[in-house]
């Protein structure tokens, strides 16, 4: 059936803003039309089913372009601490105590807090993975899903192998398409060259692009050096790595050099502003990135480095911190941040140009803004003030593949005392 949203204005695309009533016209899981005024239904027509939501404004759903999203489990249990400890002394640790139900759980919580402010599509790099992909199906978000991947010994190597086989087998292009699977070595720090080199060709093999962490401290970039005699991101170009599409989260510390092979390479990134700050790794060079034409997109990063999913944060920080780092209000206006997190963050992680966009032929991934508090008032442009006024407290409805799982604020599709009770249950496992 044709469903009809009839909202009160609408940021369409970073360059096409509408401040008028209008409706859209929504059909298996795309956005078939859309005119300006109210819908007027004909004689003998088939059945449509109306939401009128006058007082909303339409914009598509946020991209989360790198995370891990279970890691909403361990959520403040580390903070305040460099990568290499947190990772190694907190985070390695209590990840050894994640079962399979926790992952799912996990997963379920990631995707109520993603969905309520307003992210349909995330991305996420981490293990278990066929019990995150359950929690994705059940919850009827979008998601780019991996293993992630570490090869310390020859186990880790073979199990890495298996269980990526595996999870694309099982799950790409699963639960009505939602769901696209990659590839997911870790880092160089944890997976060494010939594993990386190898996870290429798999990647080569299955057709498949490949997320993986690089340059995202000063320490790992020096311990690269030392160990290989050369960058984090010249050795996955050494390795092969780069022969396949890549995703490579965060990138802060990369020379021209590097930018340059990025360049050549077409090497998409997922900037995490605020995990990086958090994390005490530094400032990614987005301007250098966007000039020179880098597919970029905006990530949370997990839970525990952020410590929450939400993606208007990234966005606005994207579109501030690097004025103040460059001292120029020119750099990444609010058109090019809204794009980061929306369209370009889709073309980042391997996604189509029918997503991130409210374009007709479009996804009909559509998210619904409150119009009527103080702070989205008077309008004088409503991509300003979706970048740098709102938050996720303004979404209220949410639409994912056409389906509505969030209205008026309430999420549809997930069970939210249920997940409540289940994490805190959980939360005492990793105390044992
Ligand atoms: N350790 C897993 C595989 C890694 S999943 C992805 C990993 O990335 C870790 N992670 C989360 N955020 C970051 C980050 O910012 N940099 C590097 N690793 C991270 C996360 O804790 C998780 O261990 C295994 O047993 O096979
Ligand atoms: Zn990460």
């Amino acid at each position: 059936m044709k469903t009809v949203l009839e909202v009160g204005g609408a940021v369409i695309d970073a360059s096409t803003v509408i401040p008028q009533p209008l409706h859209f016209v929504i059909e298996n899981g795309s956005i078939q039309s859309y005119a300006l005024g109210r819908y007027e239904s004909q004689a003998n027509q088939e059945p449509v089913e109306i939401i009128r939501k006058g007082n909303r404004i339409a914009m598509p759903g946020l991209v989360n372009t790198h995370g891990h999203a279970a890691m909403t489990l361990l959520r403040g249990a580390g903070d305040d601490l460099p990568l290499m400890t947190w990772l190694n002394e907190r985070i390695f640790p209590l990840e050894d105590k994640l079962t399979e139900e926790a992952i799912y759980w996990g997963t379920q919580l990631a995707a109520w807090e993603m969905l309520c402010s307003g992210t349909t599509t995330y991305t996420d790099m981490y293990m278990m993975m066929h019990h995150a992909a359950e929690a994705v199906a059940e919850s009827g978000i979008r998601a780019v899903l991996s293993v992630g991947v570490v090869g310390f010994d020859e186990t880790s190597r073979n199990n890495g192998i298996q269980r990526s086989r595996a999870f694309h087998q099982a799950w790409h292009n699963q639960a009505s398409g939602r769901i696209t699977v990659t590839l997911g070595p870790h880092a160089p720090y944890t997976c060494p060259p010939d594993y990386l080199h190898e996870l290429a060709r798999l990647a080569d093999e299955l057709a498949i692009p490949a997320q993986i962490h690089l340059s995202e401290t000063s320490v790992e970039v020096d311990n690269a050096l030392r160990d290989h005699g050369q960058s984090p991101i010249a050795l996955a170009q050494q390795v092969g790595l780069l022969d396949v599409p890549v995703l490579a989260a965060h990138c802060v510390h990369v020379t021209d050099a590097d930018l340059e092979i990025m360049a050549q390479y077409g090497v998409h990134v997922a900037h995490n502003p605020q995990s990086n700050l958090k994390l005490g790794s530094g400032i990614a060079p987005l301007p250098k990135m966007l000039e020179r034409g880098l597919v970029v997109g905006l990530g949370t990063d997990g839970a525990a480095s952020n410590n929450n999913l939400d993606m208007f944060e990234e966005m606005r920080l994207a579109a501030t911190l690097h004025k103040g780092v460059a001292q120029d209000a020119e750099v990444v206006p609010a058109s090019v941040a809204f794009d980061l997190a929306t369209a370009k963050g889709a073309k980042a992680c391997f996604l189509g140009d029918q997503h991130g966009t409210l374009q007709v032929g479009a996804k009909a991934d559509i998210v619904l803004l409150d119009a009527s508090s103080p702070h989205m008032l008077p309008q004088h442009n409503m991509l300003s003030d979706v970048v740098y006024a709102c938050g996720a407290d303004d979404v209220r409805d949410v639409f994912v593949d056409g389906r509505q799982v969030v209205s008026d604020g309430v999420p549809l599709t997930i069970d939210v005392e249920r997940v409540q009770s289940e994490v805190l249950r959980i939360k005492e496992q990793f105390r044992a």
